[in-house]
């Protein structure tokens, strides 16, 4: 059996497999359903994600990674050994295996998660920082002496970081990422239509209409929830338009923190950012008009990565190579 290595993206959102000269092989929501009652686990991965907000009271189906950290070791554990198992199980030899885990994460949280990969099977393990996976799997040469600025925009945190050979030069991580912007957009519709709308319809808006600046025209789009005045069933109608200054509002986080980093970096690197652009990387960096915004703000140009949801994963598997080559990382299991 040949010899493979595999990067995993253990990400707030999703959790995604990519193993090396074969590519993304998994993609699935890092999600849990529990049995409170006799506290075992019943699915793991999209198979859990399908059952939220479908369960009885005593099945839970909980996210063990949130907001950037990892707030149950011991579920994500779980979750990571599963991952690690089902794309393992057709080889023979054991895997060298890099996890990006979220920036916040502390050392305790990724010492958890490398030794889940490693009584998964894994012959070595190795911590990847999320910038400079992001950049690697989007074909950017972050080994030259040239400042690359990186934005990955997440489900739980948005990570900023000026790269130059192969090392992160300075970064910041803000709360701005997916998921808070789907908490705006319930609590919007909370407050100006009175109805209550669940994560999954607030995610769905924020893909289809959700747009922190005028970009295209203003679309309508018809949601369900429960009414907050007479407790029942209703579908209403939105527009994407009557979202953009709450998201907005909320996206001006992020530039902020944009700007700070910027105003950080030696100036022959922001030089260089302002030659090439600032890379856009990360699900988040799909919501419209967020690169028009943050280019119009910094005046710095931004490019979204073209394969910005998997380049997280694919440059965690090229980060083997690195590995290889010497470079050093936070954490490895050969320490
Ligand atoms: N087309 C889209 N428009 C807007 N948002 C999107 C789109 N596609 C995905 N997203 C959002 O991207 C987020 C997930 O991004 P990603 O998979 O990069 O996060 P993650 O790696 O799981 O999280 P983190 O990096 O914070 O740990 C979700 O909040 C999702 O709703």
């Amino acid at each position: 059996m040949a010899n493979y290595d595999i990067g995993i993206d253990l990400g707030t959102t999703s959790i995604i497999i990519y193993v090396v000269g074969k590519g993304i092989v998994s993609k699935e929501p890092s999600v849990v359903a529990v049995n409170k009652k006799t506290d075992s686990v019943l699915a793991i991965g999209q198979k859990a994600y399908e059952m939220a907000g479908k369960t009885p009271a005593h099945i839970v189906v909980e996210r063990p990674l949130q907001n950037g950290v990892i707030s149950d070791i011991d579920m994500t554990e779980e979750i990571v050994k599963y991952f690690i198992k089902k794309v393992s199980s057709s080889y023979v030899v054991k895997p060298k295996v890099a996890i990006c885990v979220p920036s916040a994460v502390t050392n305790v949280e990724a010492r958890a998660a490398v030794n889940a990969a490693l009584s998964a099977g894994a012959r070595k393990t190795f911590l990847v920082e999320e910038p400079i996976a992001a950049a690697l799997g989007s074909g950017v040469d972050i080994s030259l002496p040239r400042g690359r600025m990186v934005v990955d925009i997440g489900g739980g945190t948005a990570d900023i970081a000026v790269i130059s050979l192969n090392d992160v030069v300075d970064s910041t991580s803000v709360k701005c990422a997916g998921t808070q912007f789907d908490d705006r957009i319930i609590q919007y519709v909370r407050l100006n239509h009175k109805v209550l709308i669940g994560e999954k319809t607030a995610e769905r808006l924020k893909k289809e209409i959700g747009s922190v600046k005028k970009v295209m025209e203003d679309t309508e789009m018809e949601i369900k929830g429960r009414s907050l005045e007479t407790g029942l069933p209703v579908k209403i109608t939105v527009t994407s338009d009557e979202f953009i200054p709450t998201l907005n509002e909320f996206a001006m986080t992020l530039v902020v923190a944009v700007k700070g980093v910027l105003e950080k970096t030696p100036p022959e690197l922001v030089g260089d950012i302002l030659e090439d652009g600032i890379l856009l990387t990360g699900g988040g960096s799909l919501i419209k008009g967020l690169p028009e915004l943050i280019s119009g703000e910094t005046g710095v140009q931004c490019r979204v990565s073209e394969n910005p949801i998997d380049c997280v994963a694919i440059g965690t598997g090229m980060a083997l190579d690195l590995i290889a080559d010497g470079y050093s990382l936070s954490y490895s299991s050969d320490y």
